[in-house]
């Protein structure tokens, strides 16, 4: 066996599992959101694919640690909410068994999701072996019937290894070239849903997001960008996510004629990866956000893995052993590998003129 490859198998399984969970969220009417204490929304798809993921890993490699976005404790004080999520948590598995038993089958109670849930409160950090899990990337999309993805990574002192990217509405197509539509309202649409995977120094791959054990997965690689006036660059829908402003002048400056393709989540990260965009820029809004790993992880490394070069605003790599956050960044650029240095000093080029 390579390396890494029972952490793929169960990343990539149970990234599909909690797909099924986001899906089934989505085509019922009430999504039971409600806000955090930064004023941005969790829904009942984001707490129950924790809790799948989560379990999962658990019951593989129970002594790993795991960074997950969320946290049980408005569940423990809104016991209607957590019911709700529990009904869907409890009914929700793969129809294949023996994949369904590689990640260890159901969890048995509302306890055991709630302390799956709360298992992702990991500090992060440099040492040992860390899952950054962002159960639902992307919530205001999702909300939307746009894009978001269901996002695992996997470091080992610090740096990631293993990457998975469950995108339910990018189309399964590798050659589909993002368009304005692409990440806007994609409810329904045929022929959509993607899983994206990674593991270090051994390449990139796609493949349909179906609810089976067994599809086959195809390498993917960023495509050359021959003639930057005709690059596609991605960013946030999201002006607070990140500087619609700043990458409107970066790309002027680059000559790049076409308008942007704004899309939800680390679907950036995928679609880039996979030649079906060129560019993603995520320029700061402030000065004191800090990036969550949980939002990069395994988007920098199936770009990597793809023939791409991520690095921040300063040019540095990403540096995931900082704890919760990208402490030490600012802002990413990801771009294939042999036009990303240019890219990088148009960005601080337009960076240090303001
Ligand atoms: N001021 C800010 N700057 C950058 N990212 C932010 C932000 N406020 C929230 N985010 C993050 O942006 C993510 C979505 O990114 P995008 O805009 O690319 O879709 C959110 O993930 P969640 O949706 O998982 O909460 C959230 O973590
Ligand atoms: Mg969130
Ligand atoms: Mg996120
Ligand atoms: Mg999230």
């Amino acid at each position: 066996m390579s390396t890494y490859s029972k952490e793929l198998e169960v990343a990539e399984l149970a990234v599909q599992r909690a797909a099924i969970l986001t899906k089934k969220v989505f085509h019922e009417k009430a999504k039971g959101t409600v806000s955090k204490d930064d004023a941005s929304p969790v829904t009942i798809g984001d707490f129950g694919a924790q809790a799948l993921i989560i379990a999962a890993i658990k019951k593989n490699f129970p002594e790993d640690e795991v960074v997950g976005e969320e946290e049980a404790s408005t569940l423990r004080e809104n016991t209607k909410l957590r019911d709700e999520i529990w009904a869907l948590v409890k009914g929700t598995k793969l129809s294949d068994d023996a994949a369904e038993k590689v990640i260890g089958g159901p969890i048995e109670s509302v306890d055991d999701m709630l302390t799956a849930i709360d298992a992702g409160n990991s500090a992060g950090g440099s040492k040992g072996r860390i899952w950054a899990l962002d159960p639902i990337d992307g919530t205001k999309g999702f909300l939307r019937g746009g894009q978001y993805a269901v996002c695992l990574a996997l470091m080992v002192d610090g740096d990631v290894k293993v990457g998975v990217l469950g995108c339910p509405n990018l189309p399964v197509d590798d050659s589909a070239t993002l368009t304005a539509e692409s990440g806007k309202d994609q409810t329904d649409t045929e022929g959509n849903g993607v899983l994206f995977s990674a593991v270090l120094g051994q390449g990139a791959t796609s493949r349909p997001l179906t609810d089976g054990a067994v599809a086959n997965s195809k390498p993917i690689a960023m495509k050359p960008v021959k003639d930057i006036k005709e690059a596609i660059f991605c960013e946030s829908v999201e002006a607070g996510h990140s500087s619609h402003g700043d990458q409107a002048a970066i790309a002027s400056k680059l000559g790049i004629t076409k308008p942007s393709v704004r899309m939800d989540s680390q679907a950036k990260y995928g679609s880039v990866a996979r030649g079906a965009g060129d560019i993603y820029l995520r320029l700061p809004t402030s000065k004191t956000y800090q990036e969550k790993i949980w939002d990069h992880a395994a988007g920098d490394l199936i770009v990597r893995e793809a023939g791409g070069q991520v690095t921040d605003t300063l040019g540095r790599r990403l540096d995931f052993g900082k704890g919760r956050t990208l402490a030490e960044n600012k802002g990413v650029i990801a771009a294939p590998a042999a036009i990303h240095d240019y890219v990088l000093d148009v960005v601080k080029e337009v960076l240090s003129s303001k």
